[in-house]
């Protein structure tokens, strides 16, 4: 089996990709997108991908790019711990402070804004395609003094010197990957976990007052639990959005069909994304 991933080597995905799947072949991309492209062309069986960070919130690449553009399934969920750690090419570890900037992915930068504001001030910061593209950089660069922040793995596979460890600005910081695959995969047996989540596409009736809150009321008088509402633009014009609603359950054959039934009749978009297991992994 085959899985796609952003990579290159040692990103965060790459992580929860081999805490998950160990022993499984390993087929990094340069962005979210072409992972999910890779699957949709059947280079690869599974596609593991970021999409919500505790901190920053929703990965939105990849929120839009499984709305709009492709239409593979979520068949489960990754949560990791996330440790950001500065790190710079050895040769310039004495005087990391005095870098010339410091590069990331725009969703590990978010996380230590703190970090960046007091102790590397009027430094340019510049986001590239994943925290692992960061270290690379600087590993190929180290005439121009540049720092990265990435995981310990990037640290080791591109020999950079960690010169500040956990720099993320606040304790709990974990990120979900989502894993999509057409194949009819038991991620709860892979996995070991016994936690569902059901999350749905919703398009809202145009101009109907109230039509969100008839929207959770189909869900709230059937006590079913939601775990996360998000709204993403339709692109279709300023102020047309769409809801992804997460909730804490398996898709059944009554409460969730009536649901979604429900909303039909209001003349809502109901598109299920994925029915899928949860699990929470340790750093080790
Ligand atoms: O750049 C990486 O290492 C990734 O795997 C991407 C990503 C993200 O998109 O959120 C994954 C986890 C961290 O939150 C930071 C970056």
């Amino acid at each position: 089996m085959k899985v796609g991933f952003l990579g290159p080597k040692a990103t965060f995905t790459e992580l929860a990709v081999k805490k998950v799947f160990p022993g499984f072949e390993l087929e990094p991309y340069q962005t979210i997108p072409e992972s999910m492209d890779a699957l949709v062309d059947k280079e690869v069986d599974l596609a593991v991908v970021p999409v919500e960070n505790a901190l920053e919130g929703s990965v939105n690449i990849t929120l839009d790019y499984l709305t709009h553009v492709v239409q593979i399934p979520i068949v489960g969920e990754i949560t990791l711990p996330i440790k950001q750690h500065l790190m710079v090419h050895a040769k310039n570890q004495d005087d990391w402070q005095k870098v010339s900037a410091v590069y990331s992915h725009s969703h590990a930068i978010a996380q230590c804004h703190k970090f960046l504001h007091t102790h590397l001030k009027g430094v340019p910061v510049e986001s590239v395609s994943s925290t692992a593209a960061a270290a690379k950089m600087v590993m190929e660069q180290p005439e121009k003094k540049l720092a990265a922040i990435a995981n310990e793995l990037a640290a080791q596979e591109y020999g950079l010197a960690i010169v500040q460890k956990d720099i993320h600005d606040f304790d709990y910081n974990h990120t979900s990957f989502f894993v999509l695959s057409e194949m009819d995969l038991d991620f709860a047996s892979i996995s070991g976990s016994a936690h569902f989540k059901t999350t749905l596409m919703v398009t809202l009736p145009s101009d109907m007052a109230g039509a969100l809150h008839q929207v959770l009321s189909a869900f709230a008088w059937r006590k079913i639990n939601l775990s996360k509402i998000e709204s993403r633009p339709m692109k279709t014009g300023i102020g047309n959005y769409f809801f992804i609603i997460d909730l804490e359950m398996k898709l059944d054959e009554v409460l969730i069909p009536g649901a979604i039934a429900e909303l039909e009749a209001l003349g809502c978009g109901v598109r299920v994304l994925g029915s899928y297991p949860s699990t929470m992994v340790e750093l080790t």
